[in-house]
């Protein structure tokens, strides 16, 4: 069995594939001062759980987009599943053609979500990501990855209403009954929930319109399915999607 590890500026997502198959997977929040054997009870205690010694995990990979926990990370793997993670990054082969100005610049879970598109779904393809910050990548016809949106995440945008609005009150992230909301909190909701759809439906027709395609259009994250429901250009909610590309990296490079 391999484990594979995305960490997000919200959480830490961990799976465990045995071949192509995943057999669990786990979230934790990602906490930037927890200590390596703070994160290591939790990793004991799941696998615990799930009934799986750490003499079955063959091998390690790891993603990243919050570069000061990863010597923390690194010393974890070593020290609770016995293995040397291997890291996306410079050095590690994707087979994903790239041409972004710096490449060294992308979040790795943006290339680990584009390698998992691309294998999945084909090209020409959007994939968005929401997360801490709501990502949009964008694969050509030919499987090159061109870029693409780095917007507010939905968490962010309605912190944002809550911190700087005095009379605002932190809302639960669902969707209101209607669009026009009769009372504080549901008028909020409305802006953001349907207001965030609005935005990806826009980002996406305007990438179909420079570029002159029809691309398929893929949604992960945390809150994809809460958005995804209510947009017009989003074909399918694939949560797995991080993990599924970890899982194909790491094959590439063994
Ligand atoms: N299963 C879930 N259901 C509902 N909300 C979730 C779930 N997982 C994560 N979230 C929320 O989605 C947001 C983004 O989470 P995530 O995709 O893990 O972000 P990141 O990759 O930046 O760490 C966070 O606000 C988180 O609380
Ligand atoms: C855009 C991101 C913050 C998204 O991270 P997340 O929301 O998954 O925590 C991350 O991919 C990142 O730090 N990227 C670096 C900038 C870039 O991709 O160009
Ligand atoms: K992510």
């Amino acid at each position: 069995m391999i484990l594979v590890v995305d960490v997000g500026n919200t959480n830490i997502v961990l799976g465990l594939y045995d071949g192509p198959a995943l057999k669990q997977h786990w979230r934790l929040s990602t906490n930037r001062s927890s200590t390596v054997d703070e994160y290591g009870i939790l990793l004991t205690n799941l696998f615990q759980i799930a009934g799986v010694k750490a003499e079955e995990i063959k091998g390690v990979i790891l993603s990243s987009v919050v570069p000061p926990l990863m010597p923390t990370l690194e010393q974890l793997f070593r020290k609770y599943a016995g293995h040397e993670p291997l890291i996306v990054g410079p050095g590690i082969k994707t087979g994903l053609n790239i041409r972004y100005e710096n490449p060294k610049e992308i979040g790795a879970d943006r290339i680990v979500n584009a390698v998992a598109g691309l294998e999945r779904y084909g090209a020409p393809l959007v994939v968005v990501d929401f997360g801490t910050a709501t990502t949009f990548d964008y694969i050509d016809p030919s499987g090159t990855y061109l870029g693409g949106v780095i917007m507010p995440g939905v968490g962010i945008s309605a912190e944002a209403l809550y911190q700087r609005a005095s009379k605002l009150p932190r809302i639960e992230l669902s969707k209101p009954r209607h669009v026009i909301g009769r009372n504080t909190v549901a008028a909020m909701q409305s802006g953001i929930i349907y207001g965030y759809a609005g935005q990806v439906d826009g980002i996406v027709n305007r990438i179909r319109r420079e570029h002159k395609v029809e691309p398929k259009v893929v949604a992960t994250g945390g809150l994809a399915r809460l958005i995804a429901e209510e947009t017009e250009t989003i074909d399918t909610v694939d949560e797995m999607l991080t993990l599924e590309g970890l899982r194909i990296i790491y094959e590439r490079n063994v």
